[in-house]
């Protein structure tokens, strides 16, 4: 008896080591998305190590981190529409990459380019029973098809695109289960953010989740995905849905779905894709419908969210003294006070988008609250409210259905696709001090610019917060026939412009200048055996990703330059632009070359591997702490940083050593931290596969380009079970220019 994740894993094995069962398995890799910021420092090193990409068919890039989200009118030219130079220069990147390597790219005049988790489900790239990844957090979101879909991080993409594989070793199974029926005016995004706050922001760490019961069952497929986009910030780094009637229908015809041919043999094979009756899973959770209600965050991590009719907690009703300590810091951050109704706090700007509520459903329900307020619906003038569609084609779709005429009479900026303002990376940001109802998914500090204060709600929460100038209750606003998320009805939107089938355009020649990668890459040692030296400690749970590089500082294309940005905001005072007094300004730490940290999930939330180079780069070459974000832990063995986990009090013990400003020692070959002055030697445990990595510092891609012939037999197996994978080699030089920069 076999769960959802159990099937997709097995069918996926290209190579397991029997030997040993805590060594990786190679696991094949059927759909590949790219995006401008997570690989231009994969391909620079494929390019240089003379390697080329394996499966540019299986492969689909666009750009959504960077791009502006104003009018891209006919008129205007790419150096004007594109000001910022270093983005300017990712996007140049990727077209360059793509072009070079036959994937296909959906530029910025390209109708079908969006957020990357948008285009790859309207495309019908995602199957059933795939395994999807990107160089993205929110791959969990293709999950809602019962595709295996996570996110990865660059060295992995580089990895993926020379070999089709990955190296990795299973994750543990969790069901979620949510029975009865949603109320009125209650989402999916409720019921996410419902289930980060009953398991917690590092709940999911180390597992897969699979959503179930009657309340997924009847969600939309845009509901779903809205579900398994914030898995992640309930670190599980995937969460599937067993493929249904509601996932054929809205795949039915999709461009790179299956073709009439192959349709009903794709069907018969994913109506097999559910957990059998009695298969075990390692953690069950039940969540009771009726208990989910109109939900919004107060702090900087989505577990902090109340019902809309809660008020801002106080800190002293914490009994844990470090969660108490982080719901002050929140709350001084949010600027609120302990005891405040959410209902009473006003806003300055209302965002509507992202990977999480940016798809054609999301708009409806925006749109059917407006409708449902009449003509006289206004955002409030103390707020500034924006919608941003998660692709071309969604836009398309909703100025068909005259949605943008509504939003615009309301006062809305109706804007191009992009990932917008979820993230400071382009010229959507939230000034210091203001409050933002977003629909997005993190409400980390400075997330969504310096200084600015996030919180998380769903679309119909977010129209009801603009039109009253507060956060406000939209059950109130609507009558009741308005306020129920679609139910799926199978296909409710035109098609998407056809993916396949267009003529194919010759392949361009190789020439010397895109022979040559474009940067040097500067060889960082993915080798680690010990290392001697100041220990930082730092007292916080949940260090996310973003702490430790801020997003504006992922616009490179080289790994080098992000040593002095390690926590770049606690370092920097950004309104006098000094420095501060953090621990790592200080001397000695600011020599650090081990960090402690006291508190759990290190390392959470987004896959930039850009916080394991900036570690690397300022000379930090080993984190101790008692648990990881999944991606992080994988990204540090891939540079040579040693992650150790020990427990919590053991990790406090050594960060109390750390503050004494003696040198600690930590040794791979032994497995100890040692604390030299006071001759403390604390054991650690790391799996035999991750040891010899890290003390040979092993290249994964040339060990796995080892098996090549293994990898072919795999993919032979693959065209002859599931044929309708296979995507038509021709079409891939269509792209090559479509939505080019060079306008
Ligand atoms: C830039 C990218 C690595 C990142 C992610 O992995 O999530 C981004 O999409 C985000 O949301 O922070
Ligand atoms: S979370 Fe935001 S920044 Fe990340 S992919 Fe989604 S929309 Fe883009």
């Amino acid at each position: 008896m076999s769960t959802l994740y159990d099937k997709i894993w097995n069918n996926h094995i290209v190579f397991s080591p029997s030997e040993d069962e805590t060594a990786p398995s190679l696991i094949f890799v059927d759909r590949h998305l790219v995006h401008e910021v997570t690989s231009p420092q994969a391909f620079e090193s494929l390019w240089s190590a003379k390697r080329v990409v394996r499966r540019p068919d299986c492969t689909l890039a666009t750009a959504d981190h960077n791009v502006p989200t104003s009018p891209r009118t006919d008129d205007i030219a790419s150096d004007v529409y594109l000001r910022d130079p270093v983005s300017r220069a990712q996007l140049v990147a990727l077209e360059k990459n793509t072009r070079r390597s036959g994937i296909p790219f959906f530029g910025l005049r390209d109708d079908r380019q969006g957020i990357v988790h948008v285009i790859g489900a309207e495309q019908g790239f995602i199957l059933p029973g795939t395994v999807c990844v990107c160089g993205d957090s929110h791959t969990s979101t293709l999950g809602a098809f019962g595709a295996l879909a996570f996110g990865i991080g660059t060295s992995q993409v580089e990895h993926v695109l020379a070999t089709q594989t990955l190296r990795m070793r299973k994750s543990k199974n969790m069901r979620i289960t949510i029975d009865g029926e949603l109320g009125l005016g209650v989402t999916s995004k409720d019921v996410i953010l419902h289930v980060i706050r009953t398991i917690g922001t590092a709940g999911g760490t180390g597992f897969v989740f699979e959503y179930a019961g009657s309340v997924v069952r009847a969600l939309s497929m845009e509901a779903r995905m809205t579900m398994c986009n914030m898995t992640i910030e309930a670190g599980a780094g995937a969460g599937l849905i067993a493929p249904d009637e509601t996932t054929f229908a809205y795949l039915r015809e999709r461009p790179s779905a299956p073709d009439e041919k192959s349709w009903e043999q794709a069907v018969t094979f994913w109506r097999g894709l559910k957990t059998d009756e009695g298969a075990k899973f390692d953690r069950e959770v039940f969540i009771n419908a009726e208990d989910i209600l109109p939900t919004v965050t107060w702090g900087t991590s989505p577990q902090d969210n109340v019902p809309i009719s809660g008020i801002v907690p106080d800190p002293s009703s914490f009994s844990n003294p470090q969660r108490r300590d982080a719901v002050m810091q929140s709350l001084k951050y949010m600027g609120l006070t302990p005891g405040t109704p959410m209902e009473s706090i006003t806003i300055d700007r209302v965002f509507i988008g992202s990977c999480t509520n940016s798809r054609i459903e999301d708009l409806r329900m925006a749109a059917s609250v407006l409708a449902a307020v009449g003509p006289e619906a206004k955002v409030a003038d103390n707020v500034s409210a924006m919608i941003v569609p998660g692709s071309g084609v969604v836009k398309k779709q909703a100025e068909k259905e005259g949605l943008d005429v509504l939003f615009r009479r309301a006062g809305f900026d109706w804007r191009e696709a992009g990932c917008s303002m979820c993230v400071g990376l382009n010229p959507d940001r939230l000034g210091s001090g203001q409050r933002c109802a977003s629909t997005s998914n993190r409400n980390f500090r400075d997330r969504q610019g310096p200084g600015g204060r996030t919180h998380l709600v769903s679309p119909a929460m977010a129209v009801a917060a603009a039109l009253t100038g507060s956060f406000s209750d939209v059950r109130k606003l609507l009558d009741a026939k308005a306020l129920k998320e679609p139910k799926p009805n199978g296909k409710t939107e035109t098609l998407p412009p056809m993916l396949f089938g267009e003529p194919a355009v010759q392949p361009l020649e190789e020439t010397p200048e895109n022979r040559d990668a474009e940067a040097v890459t500067q060889h960082q040692s993915k080798q680690f055996v010990s290392v001697k030296g100041i220990a930082v400690p730092l007292t916080m749970d949940n260090i996310d990703t973003d702490m430790l590089i801020p997003a504006q500082f992922l616009k490179g294309t080289t790994r080098t330059g992000l040593g002095d940005l390690l926590f770049n905001r606690f370092r920097v005072d950004h309104t006098t632009g000094q420095q501060t007094d953090f621990i790592l300004n200080r001397n000695p730490y600011d020599k650090a070359k081990i960090l402690v940290c006291a508190g759990n999930n290190f390392g959470c939330g987004s896959s930039r591997e850009h916080a394991v180079w900036a570690l690397k780069e300022f000379g930090i070459s080993c984190v101790i702490a008692p648990s990881f974000g999944d991606i992080f832990f994988n990204n540090c063995f891939q540079n040579g940083l040693l992650p150790v986990i020990l427990p919590l009090d053991i990790c406090r013990e050594l960060a109390e050593y750390a503050s004494t400003e003696q040198e600690t020692e930590v040794d791979l070959e032994t497995e100890q931290v040692r604390c030299l002055q006071i001759g403390l030697v604390i054991p650690f445990n790391i799996s035999p596969t991750n040891r010899s990595r890290l003390l040979r510092g092993t290249d994964d891609i040339e060990d796995s380009l080892g098996e090549a012939d293994k990898i072919t037999a795999y993919e032979n197996m693959r065209k002859s079970h599931w044929p309708w994978l296979e995507l038509d080699i021709n079409r891939r030089r269509r792209w090559v220019n479509a939505g080019s920069l060079e306008w």
